[in-house]
């Protein structure tokens, strides 16, 4: 799809030595485990595929060691891909001399770690401001984007503050600012927010959502925490081992989970806030005429009417009647989550 923001394809990262020897015999089907064993190199990604749209949310999440990190890694070339294309905005970076992947790097993409990597000795809004610096832009023009980022994303007041002055959370806004202060297409982040209390962790995804609702831009976010993913993600791509396992939206990750891996992730999730009606619906049987709700509400926003109203609803997707749902279909999903609990 030449229309995607991210295109990722056939992407192989091997470490250890003959790493390069290893794609396209048959060592290259042997498990993780396996071809350590064999020839010593590791597999941090093994043969992923995926497309991301203009504007998504894409999550990539997976247990330590799954490979998130290299994978994402893997995309900017911090580290660099064993075999595989990867063409951001049309820019196959894989390909890219050196020249043209740090321009690259500095236009197209910016990256938030865990670990937020400010620079100490300077003050938030010149932290804000150092991607531009590096491209060369004046300083006037420089301290105008950048305090105009700063106040977007909750900072005002504190431009002049040094980073170890500031709450982790708040530093995280800092990496945040900085990341988006490039205006970059696509926004990486590393597990961003695994550092953070909960509370903080829980407003930082609510500013990550805000924000791309505000400023509409692509963005490739890693986790090893399913809520995080289900909360933030369009889609999600789980991984175990180096290899997808699963690509797909929340609900489906959650209402067909692939293997028994990720059925495990998703036992604990409460799958009224995450399935939709069509995953609860059933066939129309003769003609119903209750309230009309669309097939992919989330099911605990339409309980209530559902409760509230004796008989069947009807669910259509777009006008199309695709289903009925009823009391017993919403409390079958409530009650399992209660027996959970
Ligand atoms: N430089 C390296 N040399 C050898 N093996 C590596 C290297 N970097 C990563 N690996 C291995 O590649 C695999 C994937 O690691 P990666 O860090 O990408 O996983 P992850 O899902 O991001 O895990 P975590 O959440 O713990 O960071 C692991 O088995 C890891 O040991």
């Amino acid at each position: 799809m030449s229309d995607s923001a991210l295109s990722v394809r056939n992407l192989w990262k091997i470490f250890g030595r003959g790493a390069d020897n290893i794609i396209g015999t048959p060592d290259a089907d042997l498990s993780r485990a396996e071809l350590k064993e064999k020839t010593g190199c590791v597999v941090g990604v093994k043969d992923v595929s995926f497309e991301v749209a203009p504007g998504e949310v894409f999550v990539v999440m997976g247990l330590s060691g799954s490979g998130k990190s290299t994978l994402v890694r893997c995309l900017t070339r911090l580290i660099e891909p064993t075999a595989g294309e990867v063409v951001i905005d049309g820019h196959d970076i894989v390909k890219a001399s050196e020249a043209e992947l740090r321009d690259l790097r500095r236009t197209h993409t910016s990256m938030v770690f865990q670990h937020f990597g400010l620079l100490p000795h300077r003050q938030v809004i010149d932290n804000v401001a150092y991607g531009l610096e590096i491209r060369g832009v004046k300083k006037k023009e420089r301290r105008a984007k950048a305090e105009e980022i700063v106040s977007l994303v909750g900072l005002s007041g504190y431009e002049f503050s040094y980073p170890d002055q500031l709450s982790g959370g708040m530093q995280q806004r800092v990496g945040l600012a900085r990341a988006l202060a490039n205006d970059p297409s696509l926004l990486l982040f590393d597990e961003p927010f695994s550092a953070l209390d909960p509370l903080i962790r829980r407003d930082m995804q609510n500013e990550v959502i805000r924000l791309h609702h505000e400023l509409g831009k692509t963005m490739v976010f890693i986790t090893h925490d399913l809520q995080e993913a289900l909360k933030l993600g369009d889609r999600i791509l789980i991984m175990r081992d180096g290899e997808l396992v699963q690509i797909g939206t929340p609900d489906e990750v959650v209402g067909a989970p692939a293997d028994d891996y990720v059925k495990d992730f998703t036992s604990e999730v409460p799958k009224s806030h995450v399935l939709t009606l069509k995953w609860v619906m059933r066939e129309p049987d003769g003609t119903v005429d209750g309230p009309v709700l669309q097939a992919d509400q989330i099911v605990r926003d339409a309980a209530r009417v559902v409760l509230d109203h004796q008989g069947p609803c009807r669910v259509v997707d777009g006008d199309r009647l695709v289903g009925v749902v009823d009391d017993e279909d919403i409390l079958r999903v409530v009650v399992a989550e209660e027996s959970m609990a």
